[in-house]
């Protein structure tokens, strides 16, 4: 029998400009996007109808309502074929943590289905049924460093000099993140609110690689609304930045707290340091950019 596996990594947000909510609901977005070494895996059996299970933490819906359920079924909509699969994931990504697990696995879903069901879709094609699931899930097929305008599903992969190292603090509880989106706008209600630009000194510190000006480049516009709902998360941060992370922010929507460290080293201080505290659920470390979603 065929089993397809998929690997398919976590992002964290360098750069998240948040323009004016438009008509649709949606605000166009500078996304500068950055794939890290947390994964979640999805695994293709045949089977004579959808399934989903899930290993892992709980609070991940198995009916249609999971993204990678969604997936499945799209693709199969979209090919002409029955969708006839069990998926299993497997969960190390933090679920409503602002680091686009659901959309890891919707990617992750797309990949596998496409490989089981031998449909051959383009890269383009995936891409495009990807941004129907959600503005997250074509970065997830993608990986690397790349920006995303419009809704962040419009994509350019950007050249990053060498590699990151990272320490994340994962929350207890996630997140929503429309209800953060919401938060950013009341927050910003009586204020004009810029088109966002790309920022140059990011731009200039992925091209050096130099770790200390690209955490002094870190900006998420969310970061507000995130600390707003979730007041602990500002101790969080410079519990991080006290222990000697050379740059520290909410990764997204949150509540996921990203630090940045100088080298592989002092990323395992920082996450030790950061494990003895109170402020997270667990630390763990990663380094980016990684592929996107990749058939093992
Ligand atoms: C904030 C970000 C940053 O990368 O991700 P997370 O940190 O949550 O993982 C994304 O913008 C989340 O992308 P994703 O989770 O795919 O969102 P979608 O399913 O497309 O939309 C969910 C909801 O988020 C809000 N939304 C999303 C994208 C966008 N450009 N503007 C928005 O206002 C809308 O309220 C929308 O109904
Ligand atoms: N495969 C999935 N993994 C995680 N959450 C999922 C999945 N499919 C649907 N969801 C739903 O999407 C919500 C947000 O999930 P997630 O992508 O982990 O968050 P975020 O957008 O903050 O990164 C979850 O609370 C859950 O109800």
């Amino acid at each position: 029998m065929i089993v397809t596996t998929v690997r398919v990594p976590a992002k964290v947000n360098l750069q998240l400009g948040v323009g004016p909510v438009r008509d649709d609901g949606y605000h166009d977005l500078v996304n500068v996007f950055h794939a890290v070494s947390l994964f979640d895996e999805v695994t293709a059996t045949p089977a004579p109808t959808l399934t989903i299970t899930v290993e892992g933490p709980a609070g991940v819906p198995t009916g249609p309502d999971n993204l990678a359920a969604r997936a499945a079924l799209l693709l199969a909509s979209h090919a002409g074929v029955e969708p006839r699969v069990a998926l299993h994931i497997r969960k190390d990504i933090p679920v409503a943590g602002g680091m686009a697990g659901g959309s890891a696995d919707a990617a992750a879903a797309l990949v596998a289905c496409d490989a089981l069901w031998e449909t051959g879709l383009s890269r383009e094609t995936l891409l495009g049924l990807g941004a129907r699931i959600g503005s997250d899930v074509p970065f997830a097929l993608l990986g690397g460093t790349a920006v995303g305008l419009g809704r962040g599903e419009r994509l350019t992969s950007l050249e990053a000099a060498g590699e990151f190292h990272w320490v994340f603090g994962y929350a207890d509880g996630g997140l929503s993140t429309p209800a953060v989106y919401a938060e950013c706008d009341r927050l910003r209600a009586h204020e004009p609110v810029p088109w966002p630009v790309v920022s140059d000194d990011l731009m200039a510190a992925l091209k050096t690689g130099d770790p200390v000006a690209l955490g002094r480049a870190l900006q998420n516009d969310l970061q507000p609304a995130a600390l707003s709902l979730r007041p602990s998360l500002a101790a969080a941060l410079e519990a991080g930045t006290a222990a000697g992370a050379v740059g520290a922010l909410v990764s997204g929507s949150g509540p996921t707290c990203a630090f940045l460290a100088s080298s592989a080293s002092h990323a395992s201080s920082l996450a030790s340091a950061l494990s003895d505290t109170a402020h997270f659920a667990s630390v763990r470390q990663a380094r980016g950019p990684v592929l996107g979603a990749v058939v093992v």
